[in-house]
C-alpha cells in the first residue's frame, strides 16, 4: 500500500541548466545545496487506466518519471546500503500546472486531484540509464534517460532517509525534464520504460468539480507558513497575500509526551504552537459559509523548524519541516461543537515551565473557514486530513533537556522533551 509519495524537483540536468541564472538571483540567492523535495498527497493518486479530469481553465502538463519504491525501512542509510531498501520501481506521471517559481511550495500547481498516477511496481536490476518515453495518442513526444538526473535512486534514498524514516510503500519520484508536454481533454498519455509496466491514462475535461474517491494512504497534513502577521514580521516577512501552504509527511508526526530530536551542530531550532483543524468529510469546492460543516474538530501540534536547513526552494522545505519527531501532534481531537469559536483561542508555549510564546487565533491572517474553502477549490480534502494553521510571534531556540508544553485554550495541552541526536541514537540501541 502506498504511504507517502515524495518527489524531487530540479534534479534533471535540463532544469538545472534552464534555471541556473535565476538560482543566483533573488529570491533563491544560490543553487540548491540539497534535494528540493515535495509531496504528492493522496488526492493526487491514481492508477493506470484510470481517467483523470483536467482542472477547468488551467493548462496541465505531463511529467513522465520513474519512482523508486521502498521495500525495507530506511533510516539514515548510506548510498551503498540504499539498494537493499528498494523493492522496485514504478512509472509515474508527475502532472503539474506551469511552474513560474520554485521559491514557495507549489501546492496549487502540483496537488490537483489525479495529478500523480502511478503504474504497477516491478524490480529493476539497475535504474541507471533507464529511458522514459511519453506517448500522446500513440505518438512519441518525449524520451529522456535517468543518466540525465543529478542524483540517482541511491543518492535520493540516502538524502531523504537522513532526516525522514522511509517505510515500505513509500515512493520517491526521481525528477522530470524541464520541457513538459501539455495534455488536453481527450488525450491518452502512455508512459513507457523497458522492464516496467506501462502507465496509461486518459484525460477528460473537468466539468463541475466533483469530490474524488476516498484514497487510502496517510491523511494529508497541511501546514501554514506566516499565517500570523506578527510572526511574519519577526521573520522579516510581510503577511502573505494568499495562504503559504506546505505539506508534511507522516514520518514527522509524533505524539504527546514524546521526544523531539534537535539535530547536533545546528544553531536554531524553534517551537511553534499551532491549532490543527481535522477534516471530517470529503470537501471539494466548498464555500467559506459551508466550510466548518466539513470540520470534525480541532487538536494541536508543535510545528518545529530547524532554520539552519532553510533554503529558498519550496521554502520551508521538508528538511526543515518534515524531520522525524519534529511534529508532535496531540492524539485527541476535540469535536467542533465543543469549540464554539476557533478564532478566539489563546495559544501558549512554556519552556521548562516559563511562558515563552503567547498569542490568539484571532490574529490568523487566513482563518479556518477560509483555509478549508481555499484548499477545496483546487483539491479534494478527505476525512482525516489536517491543517496546522500557523504560529504567532514569540519563537525561541530549544535545547536538549528542555520540556516544551504547547497549550491551546479549550483544545488541549501537548508536552514533549528535547533530546540531542546522540541521546536519541543511544536510546535506539
Ligand atoms: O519561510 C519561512 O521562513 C516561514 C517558514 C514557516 C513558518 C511556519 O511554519 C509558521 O509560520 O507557522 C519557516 O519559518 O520556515
Ligand atoms: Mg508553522
Amino acid at each position: 500500500m502506498k504511504r507517502t509519495i515524495f518527489a524531487v524537483a530540479l534534479n534533471h540536468q535540463s532544469q538545472i541548466q534552464a534555471w541556473n541564472a535565476a538560482f543566483h538571483q533573488s529570491p533563491y540567492q544560490a543553487p540548491p545545496k540539497t534535494p528540493v523535495w515535495f509531496i504528492k498527497p493522496r488526492n493526487t493518486w491514481r492508477t493506470s487506466h484510470q481517467t483523470i479530469a483536467l482542472p477547468e481553465g488551467e493548462k496541465t502538463f505531463s511529467g513522465a518519471t520513474v519512482g523508486l519504491v521502498i521495500g525495507e525501512k530506511a533510516r539514515r542509510v548510506t548510498e551503498a546500503q540504499a539498494a537493499q531498501h528498494i523493492a522496485g520501481f514504478v512509472l509515474a506521471n508527475e502532472l503539474s500546472l506551469a511552474e513560474e517559481s520554485f521559491y514557495r511550495p507549489a501546492i496549487q500547481a502540483k496537488c490537483r486531484d489525479g495529478f500523480c498516477p502511478t503504474g504497477e511496481m516491478a524490480p529493476l536490476s539497475d535504474s541507471h540509464g533507464l529511458e522514459i518515453v511519453t506517448e500522446v495518442n500513440g505518438e512519441e513526444r518525449q524520451r529522456w534517460s535517468t543518466t540525465e538526473l543529478q542524483r540517482g535512486a541511491e543518492q535520493l534514498v540516502a538524502a531523504l532517509s537522513d532526516f525522514a524514516t522511509l517505510m515500505p510503500g513509500d515512493i520517491i519520484l526521481m525528477g522530470t525534464p524541464q520541457q513538459r508536454i501539455a495534455v488536453e481533454a481527450g488525450d491518452e498519455v502512455v508512459v513507457r520504460a523497458t522492464g516496467l509496466p506501462a502507465l496509461v491514462n486518459r484525460f477528460v475535461a473537468e466539468q463541475t468539480p466533483q469530490p474524488q474517491p476516498q484514497e487510502q494512504g496517510h491523511p494529508t497534513f497541511f501546514a501554514l507558513g506566516l499565517n500570523y502577521a506578527d510572526h511574519a514580521s519577526e521573520l522579516d516577512f510581510k503577511a502573505p497575500e494568499s495562504p503559504l501552504v506546505f505539506i508534511k509527511a507522516a514520518n514527522t508526526l509524533t505524539g504527546d509526551n514524546a521526544v523531539s530530536v534537535r539535530p547536533d551542530n545546528v544553531d536554531y531550532m524553534h517551537y511553534e504552537a499551532e491549532l490543527v483543524v481535522v477534516i471530517g468529510k470529503t470537501a471539494r469546492n466548498v464555500s467559506r459559509e459551508q466550510a466548518l460543516d466539513y470540520v470534525a474538530g480541532y487538536t494541536l501540534c508543535n510545528d518545529y523548524a530547524v532554520r539552519d536547513y532553510l533554503e529558498n526552494y519550496y521554502r520551508p522545505n521538508l528538511r526543515v519541516k518534515s524531520r522525524d519527531t519534529l511534529t508532535p501532534l496531540h492524539p485527541n481531537v476535540v469535536p467542533r461543537d465543543q469549540v464554539p469559536d476557533a478564532q478566539n483561542l489563546t495559544l501558549k508555549t512554556f519552556i521548562n515551565g516559563e511562558l515563552r510564546q503567547s498569542g490568539t487565533t484571532r490574529d490568523m491572517v487566513f482563518d479556518v473557514p477560509f483555509l478549508v474553502s481555499w484548499l477545496s477549490q483546487f483539491m479534494t480534502l478527505q476525512s482525516g486530513d489536517m491543517i496546522a494553521t500557523g504560529t504567532p510571534k514569540g519563537l525561541a531556540d530549544v535545547r536538549p533537556g528542555d520540556e516544551v508544553v504547547v497549550e491551546i485554550e479549550g483544545v488541549g495541552r501537548l508536552t514533549n522533551r528535547i533530546v540531542s541526536e546522540q541521546q536519541f541514537e543511544e536510546s535506539l540501541k
